[in-house]
């Protein structure tokens, strides 16, 4: 039985949308914003070795997504048949949320464009930075761990409503550690960041998250906060709820 009460740690890990940023900022700003700029992102951008990375990965995605979902179509060489055939891809994959790692490094590269012209700024709840910044005091570092890739998670806090956060934040991680949902991506984080799973505690919005993180033996709870999805009284019993990170404290 997972002891909801106390809250000692010696690392915490951060996921981000519905748990330090607002469901509505990920949805309403961010996958917008990809959606309508990924075709001229990719005129303008496609000869670059990043862009090309990108596109082989999101041409080897493209081929599995479209053996279960018609909706998906195979990417074809020439550029202007590529730029098409990704464009309709991504924009798919944003409407069904998809959790794709080349998908999320292409939706970092283009939100840059908008964190650099000011068009965006990434939000984080007002009790998140204070909390933050005693956690760091107290010399526990702090962790992130999103499906939005590395690149997009640095962008969101170096541009962040409070102004610059990345000097509090010791690591990041993405997808390429492994699915949110599978408990070996978080003993892995684990053994990255050379800090036992049970002195590391994990917040994060969403059930599936809690429990493969419980599974790997890391603390978890599941934070509430407007907006989100509702949560099973089963998995609130379970790990436990919190609506704002002062209660971690
Ligand atoms: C890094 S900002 C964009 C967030 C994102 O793309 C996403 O899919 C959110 O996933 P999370 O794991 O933070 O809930
Ligand atoms: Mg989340």
């Amino acid at each position: 039985m997972t002891d909801t009460t106390t809250t000692q740690f010696n690392a915490l890990l951060l996921d981000i949308e519905g748990t330090i940023t607002s469901i509505s900022f990920v949805k309403d700003e961010l996958f917008p914003y990809a959606f309508e700029n990924v075709g001229k992102y990719l005129e303008e951008h496609y000869h670059k070795p990043a862009t090309q990375i990108i596109l082989e990965d999101l041409r080897l995605v493209a081929e599995q997504q479209a053996e279960n979902d018609l909706a998906v179509v195979r990417i074809r060489e020439p550029k202007k048949e590529c730029i098409e055939d990704v464009t309709k891809n991504v924009r798919h994959w944003i409407k069904r949320d998809k959790k794709l790692t080349p998908m999320k490094a292409l939706q970092g590269l283009i939100w840059e464009e908008a964190y650099q012209k000011g068009e965006v700024k990434g939000h984080v709840y007002p009790d998140v930075f204070p909390v933050l910044k005693i956690v760091e005091n107290r010399k526990i570092p702090i962790y992130i761990y999103s499906s939005g890739s590395v690149h997009a998670q640095k962008l969101l806090f170096a541009n962040s409503v409070e102004g610059d956060m990345t000097k509090i934040l010791y690591g990041y991680f993405d997808t390429n550690i492994g699915l949110k949902g599978e408990s070996a991506s978080y003993t892995k984080i684990s053994a990255e960041i050379g800090v036992p799973e049970k002195d590391i505690l994990f917040l994060t919005d969403v059930e599936a998250e809690a429990a493969a993180a419980n599974k790997a033996g890391l603390q978890t709870r599941l934070v509430i906060r407007p907006g989100n999805a509702s949560l099973t009284q089963e998995a609130k019993n379970a790990y436990g709820t919190i609506e704002s990170l002062e209660e971690i404290l």
